[in-house]
């Protein structure tokens, strides 16, 4: 399996992304957006990055290359696709996955370690950890607060579409361990089906041994090998 990471102008996690999922033996690739998605792709993994200077709203520009067409053909064909952090922002934009992620509640660009709580560990995304494991991986970025309307976030809570929250080290789900103001605390979801996830932190910045302190990110990436 190869699994094509796809870049945009602006995208500056593609490079990482490749050397994260190598590390854990899975081949990976970068595709230009405006290139065709190899016709044999297995996986996709949108990076994180400023694609367009995020300009409009972080991940709205991207959301609009042509590929994203042939991104939600194979998701919908089962293909494994990861958004992370600029990738989790297009993958709302672009419906892949429902909400928005928006301005931080502190209106600026946050990079700090924080704590996840596994909240659903019956997806690939999730499948390495156990239901209620707290994990440690870095977030970065200005646009993770989640938002989705009272309705759509009961009925993401009720279908079990929530992967991860911020919590504290001890797995309480507070408002003091929530980073951005994200509704719920909610750090990641799933699509309509589980083979599409997204997540404002990043997996990759918590694989390589000896880079940030942290492999806590390494079972998310695995997700590639599970779906
Ligand atoms: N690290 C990133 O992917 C940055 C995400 C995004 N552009 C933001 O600042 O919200």
């Amino acid at each position: 399996m190869t699994v094509s990471v796809i870049q945009f102008g602006g995208s500056n996690c593609d490079r990482d992304a490749v050397r994260a999922l190598e590390h854990l033996g899975i081949d990976a690739e970068r595709v230009w957006h405006e290139d065709e998605l190899p016709e044999d792709v297995t996986g996709i993994m949108l990076p994180g990055g400023f694609s367009y200077g995020d300009y409009l709203r972080a991940g709205s520009m991207a959301a609009q290359s042509p590929i994203l067409d042939d991104v939600r053909e194979a998701a919908a064909d089962g293909t494994p696709v990861l958004g992370v952090c600029n990738g989790a922002q297009v993958g709302c934009e672009s419906s892949l996955t429902e909400g928005a992620f928006t301005t931080n509640e502190s209106a600026r660009f946050q990079c700090e370690h924080v704590y996840l709580r596994v909240e659903n560990a019956e997806t690939p995304w999730t499948a390495a950890y156990e239901e209620g494991d707290v994990i440690e991986i870095p977030i970065a970025h200005g646009e993770g607060r989640f938002e989705i309307s009272e309705d759509r976030y009961e009925q993401l809570v009720e279908e079990d579409r929530i992967l991860f929250r911020y919590c504290d080290a001890d797995g309480n789900v507070t408002e003091e361990a929530n980073p951005n103001g994200s509704r719920g605390n909610v750090a990641g979801i799933r699509g309509d089906d589980e083979n599409v996830g997204v997540l404002m932190p990043h997996p990759e910045r918590a694989t390589l041994p000896d880079l940030n302190g942290s492999t806590d990110g390494s079972g998310v990436l695995r997700g590639f090998e599970t779906a």
